[in-house]
């Protein structure tokens, strides 16, 4: 799986709600806040399946109703197509989910 090529970059990342790049690494991090742990914990249910089924997983914090997640192709070591389809995939499980 190649890394995204600047082109890529420019039309995608723009498209992602809440994510960011990651300062000295090239990945992408948001963090998701849900009305509590069951809310949180429910939804990294949903996407821990979803990530299995794509054998793409994240590196995730969770505290009570938060979730800092971190995405990144570790065989690529950086960004490519799966992380923006992972990153899709939670903003679309999150969806009214999440405060803020
Ligand atoms: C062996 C297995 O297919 C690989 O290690 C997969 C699993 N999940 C993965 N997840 C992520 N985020 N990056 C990878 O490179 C990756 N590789």
């Amino acid at each position: 799986m190649p890394r995204l090529t600047d082109a890529e970059r420019s039309e995608l990342l723009p498209a992602l709600e809440g994510w960011a790049l990651v300062e000295g690494r090239d990945a992408l991090r948001k963090t998701f806040v849900f009305d509590d742990f069951n809310a949180a914990f429910g939804w990294m249910t949903r996407v821990a399946l979803a990530a299995e089924a794509m054998n793409h997983h994240p590196e995730w914090f969770n505290v009570y109703n938060k979730v800092d997640v971190t995405l990144s192709t570790h065989d690529a070591k950086g960004l490519t197509r799966r992380d923006i389809e992972l990153a899709q995939r939670m903003d679309r499980l999150a969806a009214g989910l999440t405060k803020e």
